[in-house]
C-alpha cells in the first residue's frame, strides 16, 4: 500500500491526474485499452474538471479508455444525484471517448435487472482475465463507507457475485455496486481522501483492527494489484 498526502483538495487534484496521465501511458505501451472505473461523491470532481481542461486534456488518448462506474445511486440520470451524470458534466462530455466504451449502470430498469446486466458486462470484457480494471477510483464517507458497500450492511461480505443492487434504507434508496471480488482483481485501486470530518475514520481503516462490517473501505485489497491511498493534510490528520 502506499499512502501520498498533498496540502489540500487542489493540491491532490493536480497530483493525481499527473498520476494518472502517466499511468494510463503506461498502460496503453502493453494494451490497446485501459479500463476504469469511476467514483461518485463529491472529492473526484476536482479532478475531473482538470482531466477535461489543459495541460491534462490532451495527453490522455480517450478513445481508448473503457469507462465504468463503482457504484450508482437509483435515481434518474437527470436526477443532480446521479454518478454518471456528475462525471459526464465534468469530465465525458468533453472528451472524445466513443459512446459505446461509456458504461453507467441503468435506472431505467429495476436495480435487480440493472445489477444483472452490468455483471455480465464486467464478465464479458473481463473473464478470461486474471486482472479485471486497469484502475478503481474510490472515494470514502465519513462513516468508511466506499463504493456503495455501506457499514451493516451484507454486501460488504459478498464474496462472489460482481455487482449488486440493495434498497439502503438509511437514504432511502437503492444502491447498485460493484463488489469486492471484482475490486480486489484490479490492477490498481486508488482512494481519493480529502477533509478532517474523514481523519478518524481513516485512521481506523488504515491503522485500526480489521472490522469490515464497521468500515467497509477495508473490505478492499487488491489481490495482486496496487493500492494507493491519496489523502490530504487535514484527513491524514490523525494517521501515526
Ligand atoms: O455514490 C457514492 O456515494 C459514492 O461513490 C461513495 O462511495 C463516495 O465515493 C463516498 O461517499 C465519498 O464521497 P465524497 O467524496 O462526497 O466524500
Amino acid at each position: 500500500m502506499k499512502l501520498h498526502t498533498y496540502k489540500d483538495l487542489s493540491t491532490l487534484s493536480h497530483a493525481v491526474a499527473e498520476w494518472l496521465v502517466s499511468y494510463v501511458e503506461e498502460v496503453l505501451q502493453r494494451q490497446d485499452r485501459f479500463t476504469i472505473a469511476l467514483s461518485g461523491g463529491s472529492t473526484p470532481q476536482k479532478l475531473f474538471a482538470l482531466l477535461a481542461t489543459e495541460p491534462y486534456r490532451n495527453r490522455i488518448a480517450w478513445n481508448q479508455l473503457h469507462v465504468f462506474w463503482g457504484d450508482e445511486r437509483y435515481v434518474p440520470v437527470a436526477d443532480e444525484r446521479n454518478n454518471a451524470r456528475m462525471a459526464s458534466e465534468a469530465l465525458l462530455n468533453h472528451v472524445s471517448i466513443p459512446p459505446s466504451q461509456i458504461h453507467s449502470w441503468r435506472t431505467d430498469i429495476a436495480p435487480d435487472a440493472s445489477a444483472a446486466e452490468y455483471d455480465l458486462l464486467l464478465h464479458q470484457y473481463f473473464d478470461s482475465q486474471q486482472t479485471t480494471f486497469d484502475l478503481v477510483l474510490l472515494g470514502m464517507g465519513d462513516d468508511g463507507h466506499t463504493l456503495s458497500l455501506f457499514p451493516g450492511t451484507d454486501v460488504v461480505f459478498e464474496d462472489k457475485a460482481w455487482t449488486a443492487a440493495y434498497y439502503l434504507k438509511a437514504q432511502d434508496m437503492y444502491r447498485l455496486t460493484l463488489t469486492a471480488p471484482v475490486v480486489n482483481r484490479a490492477a490498481c485501486v486508488a482512494f481519493l481522501v480529502t477533509g478532517n470530518g474523514k481523519a478518524d475514520v481513516l485512521k481506523e481503516v488504515l491503522q485500526g483492527d480489521y472490522q469490515p462490517a464497521v468500515y467497509p473501505s477495508q473490505r478492499v485489497k487488491p489481490v495482486s494489484g496496487e493500492l494507493i491511498w491519496f489523502v490530504d493534510e487535514a484527513a491524514a490528520g490523525w494517521l501515526g
